[in-house]
């Protein structure tokens, strides 16, 4: 136990820890141009990522022309995946300040964790490949505990928390679906704000907006324990 008011901090992964949108929007767009769609532009695509790889196809497609069969929604989720996992690290990065604040954060007796709507596997591939996996105690995706289990639902959140060994836990997010799944486990959340943000961000429903990863360990310290 330390002074910190946190032993446990979760951490969603696109659009928080990782810019991703630069490999998964050319994934997303190969899947589009396979249909006959229009590309999504970059921008664009940024406002379509949190909820998962199936969510944002069917986001895309609904953007450039409507939806499609069930069977064919299918594939071309195929198509995005595999794309997606063939390029995964292409262009993605780290967000400045993120090594540094994942450190002071251990270094304040922080155990840390990842509460991710990526599917699983992708997830770990990512953070191996970005040489964070590590500092993880436990990793979490959208299909971990089943779909229908995935942010805005509080369950990875609770098991990520009691993998940590329980405790005084917060999140750090970028989407309403972070913010509703904290609140959902009724723990505290800090929202980063260069993320990919799908609401207002003083309407969000932060405890706390954080414009920098600099910015974290502070944002924490003012949190109060729920
Ligand atoms: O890939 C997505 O759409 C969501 O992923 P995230 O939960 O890490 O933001
Ligand atoms: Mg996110």
């Amino acid at each position: 136990m330390t002074d910190f008011p946190f032993d446990i901090v979760l951490f969603d992964l696109d659009g928080t820890l990782v810019d991703s949108a630069l490999d998964l929007g050319p994934a997303i767009n190969v899947a589009l141009a396979a249909e006959g769609r229009r590309s999504v532009p970059l921008a664009e695509i940024r406002q379509l990522i949190g909820g998962g790889a199936g969510i944002m196809l069917e986001r895309a497609l609904e953007a450039t022309g409507g939806a499609v069969s069930e069977a064919r929604f299918d594939e071309l989720l195929e198509v995005v995946l595999e794309q997606y996992w063939a390029h995964i690290a292409d262009n993605t990065v780290l967000y400045d300040g993120v090594l540094q604040a994942l450190d002071e954060l251990a270094s304040r007796g922080c155990t840390l964790a990842v509460c991710t709507n990526k599917a699983e596997e992708p997830a770990r591939e990512l953070l191996g490949k970005l040489g964070i996996a590590q500092r993880f105690a436990a990793i979490y995706g959208g299909d971990t505990l089943g779909r229908e289990n995935a942010k805005p639902a509080p369950d990875m959140l609770l098991a990520a928390i009691a993998d940590c060994g329980g405790g005084r836990a917060a999140m750090v997010g970028d989407t309403t679906y972070d913010v509703r799944a904290a609140k959902a486990a009724e723990i505290p959340v800090v929202v980063f704000t260069g993320g990919y943000l799908d609401a207002v961000p003083e309407e969000i429903g932060a405890d706390a907006l954080m414009p920098h990863f600099t910015e974290l360990p502070s944002a924490l310290d003012g949190l109060a324990v729920y």
